[in-house]
């Protein structure tokens, strides 16, 4: 408004266009920054850095801009001032946000290393498949059910039984059992959330931790799976699942576990290849 009240229009002609495209790209990209922080970074005293920062680089970039249409006169000063020094003040400020960000992102790569740790430790994932094992699934459901008690969130567990396992084991041998088992975990991690857990409940049996997610979306999530899986050459064909999702956010661990594979052990499926089952819980 000042810049338009002070600043007389420039002719047509004495426009520098190179200059207003340069110009303008500057400000678009500054604009750009100032939306990724705003839409990406969390509130707190960073993101505050940066988007203050930031801020001030599109002011300075926006006056610089309009300058190109509009002339000020020769004594007024103010117009000047306000287009240079919100530039080094923004870049200082976002500086010192990119600084803390850097910090923000060490110390979020040592908490992360240490829960790394903690899995080799403790040998939690199953050997074979490289997925969480029932030891890891109990701790972390116990977590999850209290933490999602308390922001009353639903919390869903699907779980998944290869039928008759055994008998494509003794026909086949335990080796492409195995490779079954594998590519069938592979498959599932495909298709989960990165907030979601994939663990390898018994021999044969999985369980999915779906974070956040009510009955009608697991119910959505496990027809997904189904369709996914049936089509899925490196599977072999003549196995069939099952697969049942239950909300348990009202439960306690134990009772998570217990209902829902009472609800797995419940279906009573036809021998066809690949076919699914879902159940409610
Ligand atoms: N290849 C292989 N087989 C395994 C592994 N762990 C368990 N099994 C086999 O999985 C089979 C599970 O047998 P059951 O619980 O009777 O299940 P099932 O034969 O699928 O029977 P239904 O579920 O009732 O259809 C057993 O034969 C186990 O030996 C493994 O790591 N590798």
């Amino acid at each position: 408004m000042l810049a338009l009240s002070l600043g007389v229009s420039k002719l047509p002609s004495k426009l520098d266009w190179f200059d207003i495209l340069g110009e303008g790209i500057v400000l678009l990209v500054a604009l750009l920054w100032l939306t990724l922080i705003i839409s990406s970074r969390p509130a707190g005293r960073v993101t505050e850095w940066l988007y203050y920062g930031s801020l001030l680089l599109v002011c300075s970039f926006f006056l610089d801009f309009i300058d190109e249409f509009v002339r000020y006169p020769d004594h007024i000063r103010i117009m000047s001032w306000l287009e240079s020094l919100p530039a080094p003040i923004g870049m200082l400020l976002l500086t010192y946000g990119l600084v803390g960000w850097h910090r923000e992102q060490r110390i979020i790569n040592r908490q992360l290393q240490g829960r790394e740790r903690f899995l080799r430790d403790h040998r939690l994932l199953d050997p074979l498949t490289q997925v969480y094992g029932l030891e890891y699934l109990y701790a972390v459901l116990m977590r999850d059910l209290e933490l999602h008690q308390a922001k009353q969130q639903p919390l869903c567990l699907a779980m998944l039984n290869i039928q008759q396992f055994a008998a494509f084991n003794r026909r086949y041998g335990v080796a492409a059992g195995d490779a079954y088992l594998v590519a069938l975990s592979e498959q599932l991690c495909s298709q989960l959330r990165a907030s979601d857990i994939l663990c390898r409940y018994a021999g044969d049996r999985f369980v999915m931790l779906l974070a956040n997610t009510n009955q009608q979306q697991a119910e959505i999530f496990v027809q997904h799976v189904q369709q996914h899986l049936a089509n899925l050459p490196a599977l072999h064909e003549t196995l069939a699942l099952d697969i049942v999702a239950c909300d348990v956010s009202t439960l306690s661990a134990m009772e998570a576990l217990r209902q829902t594979e009472h609800a797995l052990n419940s279906l009573k499926s036809p021998r066809y290849p690949l076919t699914m089952h879902m159940a409610q819980g």
